[in-house]
């Protein structure tokens, strides 16, 4: 087995572990994953798509990919890489009892190029179905949106439609649908948007036994500076609004809708090619 595939065996969940939400809803496992420099940018000026992982890492993350039912990324990913997302590094040798995932695509106002490579490889049988999720807010159901939705139907993406607040949609909403629909590993590889959408679902306050909404954090760093023009992620809050936090509990005040810094143990740190890769649990 080589070293990409051992390592991810290691660090990822065991797929026979049933998981639940707070409601007790059936929701599928996370990983979520992208390639950061050394000073913690995804991407360059005005997210110009880069190539930070080397060869090494960027295999792996194929086989990553491999090993995950679905693959979500943000529209502004969609539109700005215009990604596959499928699993063509792998060797053809090794490639007799794997697929490439279902694509996903958060896209509260169905934006997505009908043109794009996911929906062009589908309708070439290179790819599976892209899932193309929006908002179901009644108030978007305009004739645009409808002309939208068709279009994007015919070209061949399935579009789903679930919650949404301020432009972007529920995570659970997301993760209830996509198990309902059979996908029991989920694996998000950004952007930065979406990065932070998620790590704020992974340090909302839970109850006793309820697991984050995200398991895995597997993160590439290459060896590279990009500079402060880059664009970089952010987990979504700061110390300092956690002694704001802090001096509202004092208060007395509601605290469910403030969140925490992500809490995360880490499991391994491996070096692939010249890329180092840190993988941990949220906890
Ligand atoms: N280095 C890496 O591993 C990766 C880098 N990237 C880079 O990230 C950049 C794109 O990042 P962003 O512009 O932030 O776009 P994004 O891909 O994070 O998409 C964000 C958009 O998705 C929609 N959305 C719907 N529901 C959402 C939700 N719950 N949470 C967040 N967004 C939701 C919103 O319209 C939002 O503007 C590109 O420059 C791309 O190259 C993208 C993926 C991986
Ligand atoms: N692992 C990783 N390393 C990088 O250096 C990257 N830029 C990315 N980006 C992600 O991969 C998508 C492109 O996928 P395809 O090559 O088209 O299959 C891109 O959209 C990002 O999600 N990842």
């Amino acid at each position: 087995m080589s070293a990409a595939r051992e390592f991810l065996l290691s660090v990822l969940p065991s797929q026979d572990i049933e998981k639940y939400d707070g409601e007790g809803k059936r929701i599928p496992s996370v990983t979520l994953t992208f390639a950061q420099s050394l000073d913690g940018k995804i991407a360059g000026s005005h997210g110009r798509q880069l190539t930070l992982s080397g060869p090494d890492s960027m295999l792996m993350t194929h086989w990553m990919r491999a090993m995950h039912d679905a693959i979500v990324v943000g529209i502004g990913t969609a539109h700005n890489d215009d990604p596959q997302l499928n699993v063509r590094l792998i060797p053809e040798a090794d490639k007799l009892h794997i697929k490439s995932p279902r694509p996903v695509v958060l896209d509260a106002y169905l934006r997505l190029r009908t043109d794009c490579k996911l929906l062009k490889n589908y309708r070439d049988g290179k790819g599976q179905q892209p899932w193309v999720f929006c908002a179901s807010d009644p108030e978007s159901a305009s004739t645009e949106r409808l002309a939208r939705k068709s279009a994007l139907e015919a070209a061949g993406a399935v579009v789903y439609e679930i919650p949404c607040v301020s432009g972007l949609l529920s995570i659970l909403g997301l993760l209830r649908k996509l198990h309902e629909c059979d996908i029991q590993s989920v694996m998000v590889e950004g952007g930065a948007s979406v990065i932070n959408t998620f790590m704020k679902q992974a340090s909302q306050p839970r109850g006793p036994g309820e697991p984050p909404v995200v398991d895995t954090l597997i993160v590439t760093v290459a060896p590279t500076i990009v500079g402060d023009d880059g664009l970089g992620y952010t987990v979504g809050v700061s110390g300092d609004k956690l002694s704001v936090s802090d001096h509202l509990v004092l208060l007395g005040m509601p605290t469910e809708s403030l969140y925490q810094i992500p809490k995360f143990t880490h499991t391994r740190t491996a070096m692939m090619g010249r890329d180092t890769i840190i993988a941990g649990k949220f906890i």
